[in-house]
């Protein structure tokens, strides 16, 4: 650690919320140097909502922090293809069987469709999937329906000391296991009238690992069992996959905050029973606030959803709801509406734009994050001497100690955004164009560094990837290039009249010109 440098700063540790304490935590990995992690995937019977999507965004952010942070970091999200019912709790019928019976298709077919949509927004967002031990290409998505023998050798395993069988399958009962609930913090037999009874349970939060096939009927996925034909229950998936891909106990489990009520106490229960211990299976729990609409919560339930497609066929860039989420604290809810998403846009078309012109300033063709600094996750020292190897006296240890401080103050990207803009914007990039003792060069270093965690793609954006053009409009992008040109050299030539009429003619054609805007002009959008 950079010898003599007694009074450099050293990097924070890494806090979290723990949703199991209700405390903020150090991050003390299980394994040294890796840190393992499992969240809870999609239930693949229709598109996903972006309310879902903010879950993979807070997913990817932490993901992305602990890489930050040096640890070499393994990283599970499943895919719930069979199991989840249309109640969390044991009542209402299979998600994927109702909606494969509703639209006459085979399940796998509409599995396969919509685990796709649900990698298309990922990919859109730049949420970067699982990760083996720091590696993407060496991870892949876990499918549910692919462990089902390992969910049966699981079942077996905690049957007799746990477990009780009713015609409709096999139950678990939650009076075996100390302390069940205490995630969600409600005692058992209260505030859980909402979950439909089930003739014979022995407590009302009981639930199915394994759900028999109703005699006479068949269903598209079963399997056999000790307990007869029938599928798993679905907290059983999380329990095995996470056990089998990240071993016991593992880092951090996370999930959307309604996870917290049933499933996670639920998966809970399970390994208390698999480990015969009071271990919950993973060090710290931590779940994601919901975004909301004026209305309500966004649910598929409730009917009509936002798709990310929707956001990207009104013209908004889907980065621009990556950063809307950022902007808000992982633990608040998110309230979206079309102005805060345009905000959102016109913010990354600014730092775009920014960025852009420190590109065409610079000299390196290449750049590259602080990667001493990163690879440095206990102090800062190494990051100082390759600063001074390059003879560079800008204080970078202030601006990257400040977004490293946000950041490992369980993830408050909220609060490293207006940081990070103002620095990126005034001091970092606006000033760097004008002040000739700045280097360019590191101004993009740090930049390409912070967004290892933004993951904005600030450095690759080009102003033409922002201007999406709405399915509305009915005008090509090369026309609307010809009249824009056309109505500058009539503003060039004090024309306005000119000027007026062609900002007209595209307000027609749905395209809304905005001189004040950064890029010139922009797409109107529908609110
Ligand atoms: N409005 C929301 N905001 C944030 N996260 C959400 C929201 N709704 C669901 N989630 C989270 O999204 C993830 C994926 O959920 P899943 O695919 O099972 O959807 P779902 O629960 O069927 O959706 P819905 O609640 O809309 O019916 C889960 O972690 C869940 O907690
Ligand atoms: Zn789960």
């Amino acid at each position: 650690m950079g010898g003599g440098m007694t009074d450099t700063p050293a990097s924070p540790p890494l806090r979290l919320f723990n949703s199991l304490t209700r405390r903020l935590e150090t991050f003390e990995p299980v394994h040294p140097g890796e840190a393992r992690v499992y969240s809870c995937g999609p239930t693949v019977y229709n598109y996903p909502h972006i309310g879902n999507m903010r879950a993979y965004v807070f997913a990817d952010t932490l993901g992305r922090t602990l890489s930050f942070k040096g640890y070499k970091l393994t990283h599970v999200i499943n895919i719930t293809d069979v199991g989840h019912l249309t109640d969390d709790a044991d009542a209402g019928e299979d998600k994927l069987e109702k909606a494969a019976a509703e639209k006459a298709q085979s399940i796998w077919d509409i599995a396969r469709h919509y685990t796709e949509a649900y990698w298309a927004d990922v990919k859109a967002l730049n949420i970067r999937g699982p990760m083996k031990a720091g590696k993407p290409e060496a991870a892949h998505w876990s499918i549910a329906t692919d462990y089902v023998p390992q969910m049966i050798e699981f079942a077996k395993a905690i049957a007799d000391k746990h477990c009780y069988e009713l015609d409709s399958g096999l139950y678990f009962d939650t009076s075996t296991v100390a302390d069940y609930g205490r995630l969600a913090r409600h005692a058992t037999d209260e505030g859980e009238s909402r979950i439909d009874p089930v003739d014979g349970k022995r407590h009302p939060a009981d639930f199915a690992i394994w759900r028999k096939t109703p005699p006479g009927e068949t269903r598209q996925m079963e399997w056999d069992s000790p307990w007869g034909k029938g599928a798993p229950g679905w907290h059983l998936e999380c329990s095995v996959m996470s056990e089998a891909l990240l071993g016991f106990p593992f880092d951090i489990h996370t999930g959307g905050i309604d996870h917290r009520e049933i499933h996670h106490p639920n998966e809970i229960a399970q390994n208390q029973a698999r480990s015969c211990s009071t271990d919950s299976g993973a060090r710290i729990w931590m779940h994601n606030n919901f975004l909301v609409e004026r209305s309500g919560k966004m649910s598929k339930s409730a009917g009509e959803f936002l798709r990310l497609q929707l956001l990207i066929d009104k013209g908004y860039h889907p980065l621009a709801y990556r950063l809307m989420c950022l902007q808000a604290h992982y633990r608040s809810e998110l309230e979206f509406s079309w102005e805060g998403l345009g905000a959102a846009l016109t913010r990354l078309k600014r730092l775009v734009m920014a960025v852009q012109r420190t590109k065409e300033a610079a000299t390196l063709s290449e750049w590259k994050p602080f990667k001493k600094y990163l690879r440095s996750p206990g102090m800062v020292d190494d990051y100082i001497d390759s600063i001074n190897e390059t003879d560079e006296w800008f204080d970078f240890t202030g601006i990257l100690g400040e977004f490293d401080d946000a950041i490992s103050n369980d993830l408050n990207t909220a609060s490293a955004f207006p940081t990070s803009e103002k620095l990126a914007l005034t001091k970092l990039v606006e000033e760097a164009v004008t002040d000739p003792f700045i280097q360019l060069d590191n101004r993009l270093r740090l930049i390409a560094t912070m967004d290892q965690i933004f993951g904005l793609r600030l450095l690759e954006l080009d102003r033409i990837d922002l201007r999406i053009r709405p399915k509305t409009a009915t005008i090509t992008e090369s026309e609307i290039e010809a009249i824009l040109t056309r109505r500058k050299e009539a503003r060039a030539a004090k024309d306005f009249a000119t000027s007026d009429k062609l900002r007209d003619e595209l307000i027609a054609a749905g395209v809304e010109v905005m001189d004040g805007d950064p890029l010139g002009w922009d797409w109107r959008l529908e609110a």
